[in-house]
């Protein structure tokens, strides 16, 4: 039975309100279900949140805070969660830094390896990438939100630079990686998401 879920896409993608139904999905099932996000996720996590989206910085010291958001988050939430065999849900996880700090700011796959080893190589059992054209993100994006953040403010050749590597993480790893066509309407995805956790989640 896969544990530890995240959910990836581009900003704008769709992806945030299939999460809170998806733990009540599993929760309607009997399971014990833990929510959480990144980065953030710890009182800790949240701070270093906020200066992530809000503050402009290097792009080395964005990859190290989000890294140790990670740390924090893997160390006082995610793994005692998988300990006492609960289901965690993470609203993006380790292919988020592969993806924006290595597609969007071209961080060497050296330097993200590194990094991510620090973090003991924790890695989600099961991904659901949310895909769309960055042109559609953008407009999703433009009807939601009233204020952008320091990456959703991105040119749209960041955005198609993350969206890449997603792409090319997913083909790379066929097994984790789940990517959902989120061009859909959200019953359909659902549907899709729902035949996933039966298999995958429920029945494993
Ligand atoms: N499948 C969909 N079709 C049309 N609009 C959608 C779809 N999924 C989400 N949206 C809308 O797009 C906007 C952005 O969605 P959101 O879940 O916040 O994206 P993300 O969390 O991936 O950045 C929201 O207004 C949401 O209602
Ligand atoms: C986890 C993570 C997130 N991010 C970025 C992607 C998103 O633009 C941002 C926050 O993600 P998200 O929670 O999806 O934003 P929102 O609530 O506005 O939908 O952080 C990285 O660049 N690297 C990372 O490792």
């Amino acid at each position: 039975m896969r544990k530890f879920i995240s959910f990836e896409g581009i900003d704008g993608a769709g992806k945030s309100s299939h999460i809170p139904w998806m733990a009540d999905l599993l929760r309607g099932a009997g399971k014990s279900v833990v929510v959480s996000r990144e980065p953030g996720g710890t009182p800790l996590g949240e701070r270093l949140r906020a200066m992530l989206l809000g503050e402009p910085m290097s792009i080395d010291t964005e990859l190290l805070l989000m890294t140790a958001a990670r740390a924090e988050h893997l160390a006082q939430v995610i793994q005692p969660a998988l300990d006492r065999g609960d289901i965690v849900l993470c609203d993006r996880f380790h292919d988020s830094s592969y993806a924006f700090q290595g597609g969007g700011r071209g961080i060497s796959l050296d330097r993200l390896e590194s990094l991510d080893k620090w973090c003991g190589g924790a890695r989600p059992d099961l991904t659901f990438l949310f895909d769309v054209p960055t042109a559609e993100a953008q407009r999703r994006m433009d009807g939601s939100r009233d204020q952008k953040d320091r990456f959703e403010t991105e040119a749209e050749g960041f955005h198609a630079a993350v969206r890449r590597v997603y792409l090319e993480r997913a083909a790379a790893e066929p097994g984790r990686v789940v990517v959902i066509d989120s061009t859909q309407a959200i019953d359909a995805i659902r549907a899709e998401l729902s035949g996933h956790v039966q298999k995958l989640v429920l029945g494993e």
